[in-house]
């Protein structure tokens, strides 16, 4: 399943032309505030009705202005889940997750009930109202309510923005599992680099209602180009990892492409898969191996590009393996080690650097 959209749009003084593809998984609108996320999703759900363009979803076009074709909203068969949950309140979790039932066609594969109480953890929840419930709890019932209704596409648009960072956390593992366990694709509206680095499987960057940059969520993160709108302090890339072996000392080794990494304990399985995301501050880079060095991560690798900002510093993008490092250095480092593309280096990652949040399942 998957969808692609091109479309223009006019509104006022705001341009919207964006084209993209959004396949099984998790895709992310990222960007600032007004760069047209929230509009792209209103154009997918039907509520916005785009000058131009053509939406397909699963092979099939729910609008397409060339063959005038503009399938109303309720017929398009997305879940929506929104910031604020919007629960009914007079109903319990049960009839809440019922409701969403009803919208399901007889003939529509998807998840059956107890499947979707397995995959939320909302078993304890069924028979209590939504009222005194959680946030996490709140978005979780909305997670079911909407996977219920066996759509064909899951629309998100900030779920976790009004929840508190313990509550994120919450609910982080289960929208992981459902990207692993369903083929349902979503489009998760995010301005949080961490949240998108943890879940997305490819990212789409909007910036002033274009598509700046958009690719396999890998790709993405770790491009040089992505850094302005990231953010200097958010920039950073994510490498896909294998849980080798949790050693006695309460490190835990991981394999990459590119070598081996040392992290503080995670809770994952020994040969799950899993992805690990680095900021670009926290790697130094040498010219040659160092020695009585305490970073316990030296990954050899070679410059594949380096980027001026506007400051003193620079961002160095470092192929080690099959996979790019996004190192943040100073310009004064770069010119006094004479580093350019091509050159061999290595990436130095000290293990108490990466945050346990940073590791997710892959
Ligand atoms: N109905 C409308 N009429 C005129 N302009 C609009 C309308 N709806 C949105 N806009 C403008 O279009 C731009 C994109 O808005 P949109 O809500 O899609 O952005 P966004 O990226 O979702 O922002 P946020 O993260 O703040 O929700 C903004 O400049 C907004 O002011």
């Amino acid at each position: 399943m998957s969808l692609c959209l091109t479309i223009k749009h006019q509104l006022a003084d705001f341009a919207l032309d964006v084209s993209f593809e959004a396949p099984r998984g998790i895709t992310a609108l990222f960007g600032a505030s007004g760069t047209g996320k929230t509009s792209v999703v209103n154009a997918v759900s039907g509520l916005l009705k785009p000058d131009q363009g053509r939406i397909i979803l699963d092979g099939e076009p729910i609008f397409d202005t060339a063959m005038k074709i503009n399938i109303p909203p309720h017929k398009r068969r997305l879940g929506y889940v929104f910031q604020d949950g919007r629960l009914f309140p007079h109903l319990s979790v049960r009839q809440n997750l019922m409701y969403g039932a009803r919208f399901a066609p007889p003939d529509a594969a998807g998840p059956t009930f107890d499947e979707v109480i397995e995959l939320l953890g909302i078993a304890p929840l069924l028979d209590r109202r939504p009222g005194p419930l959680s946030g996490g709890e709140k978005q979780r019932v909305a997670i079911g309510r909407a996977l219920l209704s066996h759509p064909r596409m899951l629309l998100m648009d900030e779920p976790l923005a009004a929840l508190d960072s313990a509550r994120k956390e919450e609910i982080l593992p289960f929208l992981e599992k459902l990207r692993e366990q369903t083929d349902i694709p979503t489009l998760y509206v995010s301005h949080s680099v961490a949240e998108v680095a943890r879940l997305a499987t490819s990212v789409v960057m909007l910036d002033n209602g274009r598509v700046t940059q958009a690719g396999p969520a890998e790709k993405v993160l770790s491009d040089p180009a992505t850094v302005r709108q990231l953010g200097l302090r958010e920039a950073g890339s994510i490498l896909p990892a294998t849980v080798h072996f949790h050693h006695p000392d309460g490190l835990t080794e991981l394999s990459v492409s590119g070598g081996r990494l040392f992290l503080p304990k995670i809770d994952q399985a020994e040969g799950s898969a899993t992805r690990v995301r680095i900021l670009a501050h926290d790697i130094m880079v040498a010219g040659s191996y160092p020695k009585d060095i305490s970073a316990l991560n030296i990954l050899p690798g070679e410059i594949t590009s380096l980027r001026q900002g506007s400051g003193p510093g620079m961002i160095v993008q470092i192929k080690c393996g099959d996979d790019f490092i996004l190192a943040r250095i100073t310009r004064r480092s770069a010119e006094s080690m004479s580093l350019k593309p091509g050159a061999h280096v290595h990436a130095v990652i000290k293990a108490v650097a990466v945050a346990r949040v940073d590791v997710a399942t892959r």
